[in-house]
């Protein structure tokens, strides 16, 4: 029995199966097909309604990109081969929204605007709950869904089929074609017939994109002429690179170059930035955001050497050691400029504050510093949140103590006034004893709390607040993080899965790098066996994560569109205009990232 059989030949039982479910919690996992049972379990997980179609409709919703022009003239042809079949021939964007729809028969077409299956609504599986279109997305494959499989009543009569739409150059997805019918009238051609249409539609995008490219092509080749800087030029698809920027970035600083000029670009300004490269390079890297018929981010970006002295000379002289500090892992370009700037502080002797998210990794970045400069010397960890009565005495002895070359006072945003007074008195104090000798000092702050103490006497000791940057920042690290807490909590006796390490790629990580070592050392726990770890083996939450996976661009754009949004009360128009983006862009992007804006 084929899947359409198994789900059109047996409705009732479906439809059973799916009471079950929502109403015992019951897994009927032998009588509903596994995707839709998983993105049954993801709908229930986003408290989607179950017995309503209840969708937002996006605000000033851009029904225009290019691909819809490029697929528009696809869609006609299929629809005219239709030939009045009650079928209806749909195209949306990545995230869903419902760009064009077009269909003959005139009772399908009045059912769909009921179901807002129509453009300006988005039909991603977080609004719509299991259905062709996004589940489909979510699943990065195509999925077709029938009658009672949809996770809302209201779309019981119908049968879908969707396919989503790779790019042809960068291969990612940019959106889904999908064919809708009645339930009654399904057959197993409708996928077949979408699969083909998805690659009509990447043909059209691959002959509409090289001309956009042209465009793109010549501004970086006139900024090669123009001057002899490392020259790159981006877009959603593609990077260029000259040959003197092929020969003097290595790929963690190709990396770091990309960020910051995203970074520019977000804050819509041209002007140069001076930037330390993951290498030790210093360059000065200017951004130019380049038109392309209104499409997203492309630009063209020239990076200038700052030190003294031609780029072959340059390259002649070997960059400084790279900063893998001692028992930490990780190579992406932030994760290894935060090290950078950590072991300088502590070669420099300048006492620093690390601040971040929980569990980035501030106090193993102070130790794994002064591990790698003093490791003969002793490094003292005090915790202001455990701080008790004798807190201040407890710093002095520590800071007296001519063996202690380094103090990492973590949680400093813990201290109530009192102790906050303490830790400044002891600090000077300890200055004043060990002016020939004083050790290293680093404070930690954990951001994300409730109520930040003023802290601004404190931050008068401490010359330089060092950044550090989420996991998400540098989700690529999760690949040698995952084999590096392994190897620590099971001996070597656990690898990970590809399944499972794509997925452990794709979730946000709110806790960090702390959040993944508790995971990997639950399943570890649960496990105790040698072996591989699979899928399954994960926890349920991390199991059903659901949203694509960011690239570093995209979350670094992510966390400045909420910046500005949280900077201007939610006001999405001030945001929008703050970051320099359109209004329509902005409104595509909350939504794309998932973002939940505060207020309005
Ligand atoms: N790059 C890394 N390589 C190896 N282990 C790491 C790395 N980054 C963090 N860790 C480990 O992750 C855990 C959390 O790190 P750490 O305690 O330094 O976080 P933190 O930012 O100081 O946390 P908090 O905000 O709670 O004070 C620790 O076990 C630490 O050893």
């Amino acid at each position: 029995m084929d899947e359409l059989e198994a789900a059109s030949g047996d409705s009732s039982r479906i439809a059973h199966a799916r009471v079950s479910f929502l109403t015992h919690d019951e897994f009927p996992v032998t009588d509903v097909r596994r995707p839709v049972l998983a993105s049954w379990v993801r709908s229930r997980r986003w408290n989607l309604p179950a017995d309503r179609i209840d969708l937002p409709y996006v605000t000033d919703p851009d029904l225009d990109p290019p691909l819809a022009r490029s697929a528009t003239p696809v869609l006609r042809r299929l629809h005219e081969h239709l030939d009045g079949q009650p079928i209806s021939v749909i195209l949306t964007e990545r995230n869903g929204l419902v760009l064009r729809r077009l269909t003959a028969d005139a009772q399908l077409s009045r059912h769909l605007d009921r179901v807002h299956l129509a453009p300006g609504f988005s039909y991603s599986e977080q609004f719509a709950g299991t259905n062709g279109i996004g589940t489909a997305l979510e699943r990065g494959g195509p999925m077709h869904v029938f009658g009672h499989e949809h996770y809302a009543e209201d779309l019981e009569d119908l049968a879908c089929a969707g396919v989503p739409i790779k790019h042809p150059i960068s291969g990612k997805i940019v959106g889904a074609i999908d064919l809708t019918c009645w339930r009654k009238d399904a057959g197993s051609l409708l996928i077949t017939l979408a699969k083909t249409t998805a690659d009509q539609i990447r043909a059209a995008l691959l002959t509409d994109a090289s001309a956009r490219e042209q465009e793109l092509l010549h501004e970086y080749l006139l900024a090669g002429r123009r001057s002899g800087d490392m020259v790159l030029a981006v877009n959603e698809d593609l990077l260029l690179m000259n040959a003197s920027a092929q020969q003097n970035l290595d790929g963690s600083d190709q990396a770091a170059v990309l960020a910051h000029a995203a970074d520019l670009l977000a804050q819509a300004g041209t002007n140069p930035q001076a930037v330390e490269l993951p290498s030790g390079r210093r360059v000065r890297i200017t951004s130019r955001p380049v038109p392309e018929g209104g499409r997203g981010a492309a630009a063209v970006i020239q990076v200038t050497e700052q030190t003294p002295g031609s780029l072959t000379s340059v390259s002649a002289n070997r960059p400084p050691p790279r900063p893998e500090l001692p028992g930490l892992v990780g190579r992406s370009a932030p994760w290894l400029a935060t090290s950078r700037e950590v072991d300088n502080a502590y070669r420099a002797g300048h006492w620093i504050v690390l601040s971040g998210e929980p569990g980035a990794g501030k106090v193993a970045l102070a130790r794994a510093a002064h591990q790698q400069n003093n490791p003969a010397g002793s490094c003292r960890l005090v915790d202001a949140a455990k701080a008790m009565d004798h807190f201040a005495d407890d710093l002095e002895a520590e800071l007296a103590d001519d063996t202690v070359q380094a103090l990492v006072i973590r949680h400093a945003e813990r201290l109530d006034p009192r102790r906050l007074d303490e830790l400044i008195g002891a600090l000077y104090g300890g200055l004043e004893r060990r002016l020939s000798d004083p050790p290293w000092v680093v404070v930690t702050l954990t951001t994300g709390g409730q109520k930040e103490p003023d802290l601004s006497e404190l931050l008068t000791l401490f010359p330089l607040t060092v950044d550090v940057p989420p996991l998400r920042h540098h989700i690529d690290d999760v690949r040698e993080l995952v084999p590096f807490f392994l190897s620590q909590l099971s001996h070597g006796d656990l690898t990970c899965s590809p399944e499972a390490m794509h997925q452990l790629l794709r979730s946000a990580w709110p806790g960090n790098t702390a959040e993944l070592h508790q995971v990997l050392k639950q399943v570890v726990q649960h496990r105790r066996r040698a072996g591989v770890i699979m899928l399954a083996d994960l926890p349920a939450d991390l199991q059903a994560i659901s949203r694509r996976s960011l690239s570093q661009l995209e979350a670094l754009e992510r966390d400045a569109i909420i910046q500005s949004l949280v900077d201007n009360n939610g006001d999405k128009r001030a945001a929008a205009r703050s970051l320099g983006m359109s209004r329509a862009t902005i409104y595509r992007k909350i939504h794309d990232f998932g973002i939940q804006s505060p207020g309005r």
